[in-house]
């Protein structure tokens, strides 16, 4: 077709079998901020939805097929220098599982746009955790060398299967954040500190608002962001659990 030549409008009717695109969207935020919470709202608001939580418990009971070994979760809080990058390991490993695994088979014949919520994601395992380790110097450059080495060579092998549409951003003060993580009560957690979750807001501020995070992966860098305010009661409060929905679901609607 030449250049500047009118194209004619087509219009076609939607194809009720042909099944939607899958979009894939990562939720993010600080600890103890409500992500699981809110993912739950998420995955009971409509079947059109799947959400995958962290798996935490997988990294409370390290095990063989044998036996549980250890609690990373645990050693990883009371000795950073020593256990953060194995925690890393395990951590960016289950991601990619998550992130890998076929949609639930409800969400292929949903009928609506179908989407695949992940509770964290490959990406902020090292833009927000591993590059704070490395910063606060509980990952040495070695490891942080390596780590970014096999992360960049997975990620570009693995490419479009791990690649997400959008990103959720859950945001509050990280004092506010300090006080659900002290009201949750995780034993692993007691020692947390004010600082490490302010190092951890200021690194999602960088990665996700000011877009100053020096990024790795081209189409990484145009994944629009959806930021919502978590200081609200979105747990109790009905009308502001709706309007964040409702938030949600435009903001699909625009991926
Ligand atoms: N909007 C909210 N208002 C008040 N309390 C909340 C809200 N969201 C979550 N909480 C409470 O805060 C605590 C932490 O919430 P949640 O476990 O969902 O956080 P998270 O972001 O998933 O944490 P993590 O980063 O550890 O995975 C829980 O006790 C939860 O009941
Ligand atoms: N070091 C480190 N790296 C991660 O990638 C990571 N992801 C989550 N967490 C911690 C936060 C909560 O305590 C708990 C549940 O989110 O696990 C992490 N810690």
């Amino acid at each position: 077709m030449s250049r500047g030549a009118r194209q004619p409008r087509v219009h076609t009717a939607p194809d009720k079998d042909k099944p939607s695109r899958i979009l894939r969207v990562s939720l993010e935020g600080n600890i103890a901020v409500g992500k699981s919470t809110f993912a739950k709202l998420l995955n009971a608001a409509t079947k059109d939805w799947d959400v995958a939580l962290e798996p935490v418990s997988k990294w409370q009971s390290v095990d063989t097929s044998q036996e549980t070994v250890s609690n990373l979760l645990d050693i990883m809080y009371r000795d950073p220098q020593r256990w953060s990058y194995t925690f890393q390991t395990f951590s960016c490993m289950s991601r990619m599982r998550t992130q890998l695994q076929p949609p639930a088979t409800h969400l292929l014949g949903s009928g609506g746009q179908p989407v695949q919520v992940f509770e964290r994601s490959v990406y902020s395992d090292r833009y927000i955790f591993a590059l704070t380790l490395f910063e606060m110097g509980c990952i040495n450059a070695t490891e942080w060398a390596v780590y970014q080495n096999w992360h960049s060579f997975l990620l570009e092998q693995f490419a479009q299967r791990l690649e997400l549409e959008g990103i959720i951003y859950l945001k509050a003060p990280p004092q506010m954040c300090l006080e659900r993580l002290q009201r949750r009560g995780r034993d692993e957690e007691k020692d947390v500190k004010l600082d490490y979750l302010e190092k951890l807001h200021v690194q999602h501020e960088n990665w996700l608002v000011n877009k100053s995070t020096e990024l790795h992966f081209e189409q990484l860098k145009r994944v629009p962001v959806l930021e919502l305010d978590a200081t609200v009661d979105f747990e109790k409060d009905k009308e502001v659990k709706n309007n964040l929905i409702s938030q949600v679901r435009n903001f699909f609607s625009t991926l």
